[in-house]
C-alpha cells in the first residue's frame, strides 16, 4: 500500500481556464497516509470524482503533482499506478462466473492457483455470494453484480490503494450497512489505503477514520467525524454534516458577547475581527436548550423522530432547530439558551479561534 501525496493540484476541464470558477478543482494539497481509510464527502459537482480520477490516473491534472511513496506518478497510467477501483455501477464480465470474475485480477498477475482459490473463497464469503460462485454473472441482479465489482476491487492484496466512487448506490439499504461494516473490518485487518467517495454523510462517517469535506472544488476540512461535528472549519461543513445541520446566525461582536438583534449571547472567548467581515455564530441543534431561562423564542414546528424531537423555533426573526430528548417537557413560554461548549464563530464563513 502507498502514501499518496497531492501537491498543489488544480484541474480545469477547459483548455484555457480564465477564472477560479473555471476550475473543477481549486488548489489541493493533502497527504493520504499509508493504510488510512478516507472518505471524500461533498455535494454533487464539488469535485470528488475529479480528485479520485486524478489519484487513479484517469485524469491528468492541469497543474500540480501526485506522488506515491514519494515517487512522482503524475504522468503514469492507472495500470502503472497499480490501483484497484470500484465504480458506482458494476464493471464485470457477464459471460464469466462469479468466481471467475473475482479470480480474474489474480490470474492476470499469475498468482499460484491455491492462493487464488483461497482469496476468492474469502471474498465470496464477505460479499455473501458463496452459493452463487459458479453462476454466470449475467444472470445476477444489479445489486449482486455490484457486489462482484466490490469483491474484484478487494481481491488483490498487492495494490497501492483501493478507490471507491459511490460504490453502494445500487445496493439495497440493509446490505449497504452490512457491506460498509465489512469494508471497515477488512481495512482493520489488512491496512489497505482506501479512498471512498460519497455524498452521504452516514456512509462517510461510518466508513472513514478521516473525512475530507469538499465544497465548490476546494477541500474545506479534513478531520475525524467528531472534529467535523464539534468544530466545523467552514459553515458549509456545519450545514452539510449533522441532521439537521448547524444553526448559523448573523451576529455582531461586542467583546465576549455576540449580538443578534436585541438578544445577546455570551461567548466562550473573544477575538478581534477586521472591519467588513461577515460574522456568524454557529451552534448545532444539540447544543441549544429550550427551558425557562434564556432568550424569548417562539416555536413554529415540532417534528417527532423517535427518541428525540426536532423543534423549530424563531429567534430574532431567524429560524433555529433545537434537539429535545423525547420525554423532556417544553414550557408554554419557552426560552432558548446556548451551551457555550457548542458555540463556534465564523468570519466570512471560516471558523475563528477564540481567545479564552
Ligand atoms: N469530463 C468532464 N468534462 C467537463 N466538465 C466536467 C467533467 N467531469 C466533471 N466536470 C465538471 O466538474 C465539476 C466537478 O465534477 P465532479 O464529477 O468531480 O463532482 P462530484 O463531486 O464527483 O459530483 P457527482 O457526485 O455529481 O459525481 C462539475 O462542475 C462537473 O460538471
Amino acid at each position: 500500500m502507498a502514501r499518496i501525496e497531492l501537491q498543489q493540484l488544480q484541474h480545469s476541464y477547459l483548455a484555457r481556464p480564465k477564472s477560479a470558477a473555471d476550475y473543477a478543482l481549486k488548489e489541493v494539497n493533502h497527504t493520504f497516509d499509508d493504510g488510512g481509510a478516507y472518505a471524500l464527502l461533498g455535494p454533487s459537482g464539488c469535485g470528488k470524482t475529479t480528485l479520485l480520477s486524478i489519484i487513479s490516473g484517469l485524469v491528468t491534472p492541469s497543474e500540480g503533482k501526485i506522488l506515491f511513496n514519494g515517487e512522482d506518478v503524475t504522468e503514469r497510467s492507472t495500470e502503472q499506478r497499480n490501483i484497484a477501483q470500484v465504480f458506482q455501477f458494476p464493471v464485470i464480465y457477464d459471460t464469466m462466473t462469479v468466481a471467475q470474475n473475482l479470480a480474474f485480477p489474480l490470474r492476470n498477475r499469475r498468482l499460484p492457483e491455491d492462493e487464488i482459490n483461497r482469496r476468492v473463497a474469502e471474498i465470496l464469503e464477505m460479499i455473501g455470494l458463496t452459493d452463487r460462485a459458479d453462476r454466470r454473472a449475467r444472470r445476477l441482479t444489479a445489486d449482486q453484480k455490484q457486489k462482484i465489482s466490490l469483491g474484484r476491487g478487494l481481491v488483490r492484496s498487492d495494490v497501492n490503494a483501493i478507490l471507491f466512487d459511490e460504490p453502494l448506490t445500487v445496493i439495497d439499504p440493509h446490505m449497504k450497512w452490512q457491506l460498509r461494516s465489512q469494508l471497515k473490518q477488512l481495512h482493520r485487518r489488512f491496512g489497505y489505503t482506501m479512498v471512498y467517495v460519497t455524498h452521504d454523510q452516514t456512509e462517510a462517517l461510518t466508513f472513514a477514520d478521516t473525512v475530507v469535506v469538499m465544497y465548490e472544488g476546494q477541500i474545506v476540512q479534513i478531520g475525524t467525524p467528531s472534529q467535523l461535528f464539534e468544530k466545523p472549519r467552514h459553515t458549509f461543513v456545519g450545514y452539510f454534516i449533522g441532521s439537521p445541520g448547524m444553526n448559523v446566525l448573523p451576529v455582531e461582536l461586542d467583546g465576549r458577547t455576540a449580538r443578534l438583534g436585541g438578544s445577546a449571547v455570551e461567548l466562550p472567548g473573544s477575538i478581534e475581527v477586521g472591519q467588513g467581515s461577515t460574522i456568524e455564530l454557529g451552534i448545532r441543534p444539540e447544543y441549544l436548550r429550550l427551558g425557562r431561562e434564556g432568550l424569548p423564542t417562539r416555536i413554529t414546528k415540532i417534528e417527532d423522530i423517535g427518541r428525540r424531537k426536532i423543534v423549530h423555533a424563531e429567534l430574532e426573526g431567524h429560524e433555529v432547530a433545537v434537539i429535545v430528548p423525547e420525554h423532556e417537557e417544553i414550557p408554554a413560554d419557552p426560552r432558548l439558551s446556548f451551551d457555550q461548549r457548542g458555540i463556534n464563530l465564523y468570519a466570512d464563513s471560516w471558523r475563528l479561534e477564540l481567545e479564552p
